[in-house]
């Protein structure tokens, strides 16, 4: 993959849980622990992206009761399906219900939806987000959290295997047309903007996950699994339960 060097990230970290659920309430202790110490730290709000999927929503849920200061927060999903806003199947219609409708003070940036401005089909919506939403320029991160969920073949946000969004390593927004898993037309952050992430937390339950989380973890092509691309710049996390983590090395 053209531009990703592993050597130059700091290694993976594991945590393996016995459940989701115990997953969740660890992930959600260390989130809540990064935007406190990026208020502290920086003097400013945390910047972070947030995902569906299963453990995605397990972990928003536990956010939503945690005791956090959400003043100021900025809020984006890191992929979206390019569906109607209504629409149940909407990565950030999953997360509102999760955690954004129950708590206060944080702003969310949402991807756009077919009708809106601006947004005829999906390679005209990603355009305009990109250009109403460009990406902070200059060597600071894109986000100080970017959560990731994974798929059971390694991809992370709506970037596939063998996809052109794998291929490009862009360093912004894509769109995506025929994705191999419905609805096939999504937008997409690429690993490029992954990769430029402070802390990269990967929330990942399930045994149909197990040979995805060790081919990620133990360095494979991120063309075949794009997990394996995912890196921050300051700590990569593995949060996994036992079953994801199953086929780890040295388990
Ligand atoms: O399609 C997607 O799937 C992944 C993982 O979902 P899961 O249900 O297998 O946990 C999700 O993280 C990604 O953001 C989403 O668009």
């Amino acid at each position: 993959m053209p531009g990703f060097d592993p050597t130059h990230f700091p290694a993976p970290d594991t945590f393996v849980h016995t459940d989701v659920d115990a997953l969740a309430d660890a992930a959600a202790d260390a989130i809540a622990k990064v935007l406190a110490d990026t208020r502290e730290s920086e003097g400013r709000p945390a910047r972070i992206s947030l995902t569906g999927g299963g453990a995605g929503l397990r972990t928003a849920r536990k956010l939503a009761d945690a005791d956090i200061d959400w003043t100021g927060v900025e809020v984006h999903f890191g992929d979206e399906r390019f569906v109607p806003r209504d629409d149940p199947e909407r990565n950030s219609a999953q997360i509102r219900e999760a955690l954004l409708d129950r708590v206060s003070g944080l702003t969310v940036v949402d991807w756009p939806a077919p009708g809106d401005d601006g947004a005829a089909d999906v390679d005209e919506a990603a355009a305009s987000f990109a250009a109403a939403h460009p990406l902070p320029a200059g060597d600071g991160p894109t986000f100080d959290l970017f959560l990731l969920g994974m798929g059971g073949e390694g991809h992370v946000n709506s970037v596939f295997p063998h996809s052109p969004q794998v291929a490009a390593d862009a360093s912004d927004i894509m769109p995506v047309h025929d994705c191999p898993k419905p609805p096939p037309e999504r937008m997409t952050y690429s690993l490029g903007v992954v990769r430029r992430s402070a802390h990269v937390f990967f929330l990942v339950a399930g045994a149909e996950k197990a040979e995805a989380a060790a081919a990620a973890l133990g360095g494979a092509d991120p063309q075949q699994w794009p997990a394996a691309g995912a890196r921050g710049t300051v700590s990569t996390r593995w949060f996994l339960d036992e079953s994801a983590a199953a086929d780890n090395p040295g388990r």
